[in-house]
């Protein structure tokens, strides 16, 4: 049994704050999950490991000794039953059509010093030739979508998936959960280092359908579809028809306008674009919210530098 000595009701706070830390993102993308972790120190402290010799049991009584304490405080009462969204750190989707200018409307946020995740970096990097995504790539599409280099061959890849549904279909379910994993460690990155909200770029966000309901806004980049197309050919020199598969593959911009909360309509010039995406990034400015974060933020500190003192002072002694 650890024995804390007379000060170990220091631990409902400081257990409760590390607690509430560690788990704080979850709330946002699990709530029901976090609200079971917290059943943890119950479940411990009724199976009463103190009293048993078995090998197990000291190791639970650790555990519950230093979990039981957070089921009582207000801290983790607040956390279990969800925070009210405003006071979490939230998430921004930012989506468009194929070549609708995501990238243009990212690089004025990035130049504003927002925290952007790019899924299509992210999705150039898990298939690269190490990681899983890029054997089953392999295996499914066959050696000869690779380059000499044995890296994936992106254009003969597209060439293959854009014009042929069921291939896209395989592609995207090979991808996007390693993509997925990729976003949510940098998401955990960002709240880590103190971000208030993180934009992610996702061209498929409202396709795929799965991630809107985690984003507090959505902003849809528009284009004008012939202005889409024009660029489209442009940029990546491909003929109409290759061009009109690839448009073809996503929802049409006018059905995605109609689900995002928030709209950049670049069909006019850069400066046109460049003022719309001011006005966007004052609107997720302007808000106190962060400061129920840094409030959280400083108690775990505090919480924690209380523990560490106590536990040195009772191990040294
Ligand atoms: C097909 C691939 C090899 C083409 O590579 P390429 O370098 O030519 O294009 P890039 O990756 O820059 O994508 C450009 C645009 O194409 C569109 N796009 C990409 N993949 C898809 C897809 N599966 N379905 C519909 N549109 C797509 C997006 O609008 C994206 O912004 C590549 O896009 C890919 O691996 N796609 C599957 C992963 C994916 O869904 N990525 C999108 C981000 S979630
Ligand atoms: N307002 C604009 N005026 C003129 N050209 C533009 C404008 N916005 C973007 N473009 C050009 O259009 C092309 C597509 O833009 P961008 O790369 O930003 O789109 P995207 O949505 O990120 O594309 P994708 O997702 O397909 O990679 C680029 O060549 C870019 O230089």
């Amino acid at each position: 049994m650890v024995y804390f000595g007379e000060n170990w009701f220091w631990l409902f706070p400081v257990t409760s704050a590390g607690m509430g830390w560690t788990l704080y993102p979850c709330v946002q993308f699990k709530p029901k999950l976090v609200k079971y972790l917290y059943l943890i120190p119950w479940i411990l402290y009724l199976y009463r490991p103190c009293d048993s010799t078995s090998v197990f049991k000291p190791c639970l009584a650790v555990v519950s000794r230093l979990t039981l304490p957070s089921a009582f405080t207000p801290a983790v009462i607040l956390t279990a039953s969800r925070l009210p969204a405003e006071s979490t750190m939230f998430l921004v989707g930012l989506s468009g059509g194929i070549a609708s200018g995501k990238s243009t409307v990212v690089a004025v946020l990035r130049e504003l010093g927002c925290a952007v995740i790019d899924a299509d970096v992210i999705a150039r990097e898990v298939v690269q030739p190490h990681f899983k995504a890029y054997r089953q790539i392999v295996h499914y599409f066959g050696t000869e979508i690779l380059l000499e280099n044995g890296e994936i061959n992106r254009e003969a890849l597209g060439n293959i998936i854009f014009s042929h549904p069921e291939k896209r279909q395989l592609l995207n379910s090979i991808t996007h959960p390693e993509i997925q994993k990729e976003m949510l460690k940098q998401i955990w990155k960002y709240f880590v280092l103190g971000y208030r909200y993180v934009i992610l770029d996702i061209p498929l966000l409202f396709e795929t359908n799965r991630l809107t309901k985690f984003m507090k806004y959505t902003v849809l980049v528009y284009c004008d579809p012939p202005t889409q197309l024009s660029r489209l050919m442009k940029r990546n020199r491909l003929s109409q028809a290759e061009a009109e598969a690839r448009i073809a593959s996503q929802l049409p911009l006018d059905e995605k306008r109609k689900l995002a909360s928030h709209v950049i309509d670049n069909s006019g010039d850069r400066e046109s674009t460049r003022q719309q995406v001011l006005k966007l990034h004052a609107r997720l400015e302007d808000s106190l919210d962060f400061l129920w974060a840094r409030l959280v933020a400083g108690t775990v500190v505090a919480g924690l530098g209380g523990l560490v003192y106590l536990l040195l002072r009772r191990f040294i002694s």
